[in-house]
Formats: structure tokens, C-alpha cells, sequence
């Protein structure tokens, strides 16, 4: 696969993506590509990461991807101490549909361990949040008991995005793709996954608005699922998308800062 990603890409996924290459051989160095796929089909079947979101969505109720992060570069240091069963307990209790997990160390100061602790806390279906560029690292997923991954637009070709979700949909495990603009949007909706995540972070400037979802939205097919992602703070966030007729989310900051997660989650949305 090559490692050349789209012109598209901004400064700081560049970076993320550039020290991703070098944990990645890394890795290979230490545990084949042969030996992580072999362990990847030796797992359990996943949890329905997609159908977890649709039974929610069809109903009109919302379906809440929630986030367990510690640390993020635009925002720094989020929660600490930071704890992923309990945070996963307290999403779970609150109503989240799903559990969105952040697996990178250097930016994110995130781990697998994390998304171990937290699957196996509670009975909700994870995705492995990280910066997807290689083959390996969809085997590696399966291999954590990942059940979905991130494919980011922003960083992959639609060639790369292809191979990636075909490797995922061969092992089980669900695609959540991620676009921030109408030209991603184009090479997303070639994938056949249902899951299409909006987000409405500019990763040039880190700044936030909701209005990129609102005018995305339009493009996406009846049968897909829109979720939208980044900097929903409030219920008055919550309704505006909901007044779209757009019911899935995916949260962290908010949730991240608050005493009790799951508590947060539930007066943000319910
Ligand atoms: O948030 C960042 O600083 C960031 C930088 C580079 C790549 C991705 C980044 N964020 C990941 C996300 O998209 C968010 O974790 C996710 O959408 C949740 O957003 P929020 O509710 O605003 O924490």
C-alpha cells in the first residue's frame, strides 16, 4: 500500500500520520503482519457497531457515539485522573449507544488498554478511534476487539480508503468514515459502509461550527447514517441537529470534562 495520502491532508495529520508510519513498523518489527492477522480471525465476533446506531436512529431517538479521551491537541489535557471502565460504566448507565475509544499515545494520550478496559465494562460496541493508514492496523483492531474503525478522508485516497474497508469488512468489523468537506464527502460515499461521520472541526484552524454538518448533510443518501461529530456542547446543539433530522453524535469534550460522564450524557440528550 502506499504511503502517500491525499494533497488534501492538513499540517497536523500530516504529523499524526507521519509518526503513525513510524509506530507502525515498529510494530511490524515486533509482531508480524502474518501473526497480528491470525489473531485477528482467532477473535470473538464483534458487536454491532452500525446496527447499535441504526435501531436508534430509525426511531428518531438520538444514537450517542461516546467519546473516551484524555487529551486532544487542540484542547489539551480533558480529564485527569482518567479512568476508562468507569467512564464506560457511567456512558453505558447514562445511554450511549456506543463507545468511541482514542488509541494514539503521542497525541492523544490514549492506549489499546484503554479500549480493553472500557469494552469489557460495560456491553456497548467500540470503536478504536486512531489514525488508520495501514493494513496492519485493521488486523490490529480486530486483534484488541475493536468492533469498528475510523477511515478519516482528510488523510487517506479513495484507493487507500477502499482497500482499508475492505479489509475491515472482511474480518467484521463495522467503517465509520469521516469527511470534513464535499470532496472527502465524494470518495466516502464510494464506500459501502452506512456509517458517515461529519466533522465539524476545520483541522487547518482547530475551529468548531455545526454548519458544516448542516450543509453536508444535503449530500448524504437516505440510506446512509449521518453522525455528527465534534463540538456538540449543548441541548440547544443537540436540537438543532435533531431538528435536521440528524440523530447521530459523537461527543467527547463535553462529556470529558464534566464530574460524571454518563450524567452529562443524559441531560445533553435525554
Ligand atoms: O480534536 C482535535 O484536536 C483533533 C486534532 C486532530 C485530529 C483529530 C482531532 N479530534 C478528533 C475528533 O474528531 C474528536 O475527538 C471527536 O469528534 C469528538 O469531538 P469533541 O466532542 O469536540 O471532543
Amino acid at each position: 500500500m502506499t504511503r502517500s495520502g491525499p494533497d488534501r491532508t492538513p499540517t497536523i495529520l500530516r504529523r499524526i500520520v507521519e509518526r503513525k508510519w513510524e509506530e507502525i513498523d515498529y510494530r511490524q518489527r515486533r509482531q508480524p503482519l502474518a501473526d497480528v492477522r491470525a489473531r485477528a480471525t482467532d477473535t470473538l465476533a464483534a458487536r454491532g457497531f452500525a446496527n447499535a446506531l441504526r435501531t436508534r436512529i430509525e426511531k428518531q431517538s438520538p444514537a450517542v457515539i461516546a467519546e473516551v479521551k484524555k487529551a486532544s491537541p487542540s484542547k489539551g489535557v480533558l480529564r485527569d485522573p482518567f479512568e476508562p471502565a468507569e467512564i464506560a460504566e457511567s456512558y453505558e448507565a447514562g445511554g450511549a449507544a456506543c463507545l468511541s475509544v482514542l488509541t494514539d499515545k503521542d497525541f492523544f494520550q490514549g492506549h489499546e488498554d484503554y479500549l480493553a478496559a472500557a469494552r469489557k465494562a460495560c456491553g456497548l460496541p467500540v470503536i478504536r478511534k486512531d489514525f488508520m493508514v495501514a493494513p496492519y492496523q485493521i488486523y490490529e483492531s480486530k486483534m484488541i476487539e475493536a468492533d469498528c474503525i475510523l477511515l478519516i478522508a482528510a488523510c487517506l485516497t479513495r484507493d487507500q480508503m477502499q482497500e482499508l474497508a475492505g479489509i475491515a469488512g472482511e474480518i467484521g468489523l463495522d467503517v465509520l468514515v469521516e469527511v470534513h468537506n464535499g470532496e472527502e464527502m465524494d470518495d466516502a460515499l464510494t464506500l459501502e459502509t452506512p456509517l458517515v461521520g461529519i466533522n465539524n472541526r476545520d483541522l487547518h484552524t482547530f475551529e468548531v461550527s455545526l454548519d458544516t454538518t448542516f450543509e453536508l448533510h444535503r449530500r448524504i443518501p437516505e440510506d446512509r447514517l449521518t453522525i455528527t461529530e465534534s463540538g456538540i456542547l449543548t441541548r440547544d446543539d443537540v436540537t438543532a441537529m435533531t431538528e435536521q433530522g440528524i440523530y447521530g453524535f459523537l461527543v467527547g469534550e463535553s462529556f470529558m470534562r464534566a464530574p460524571d460522564p454518563g450524567e452529562k450524557l443524559q441531560e445533553l440528550f435525554f
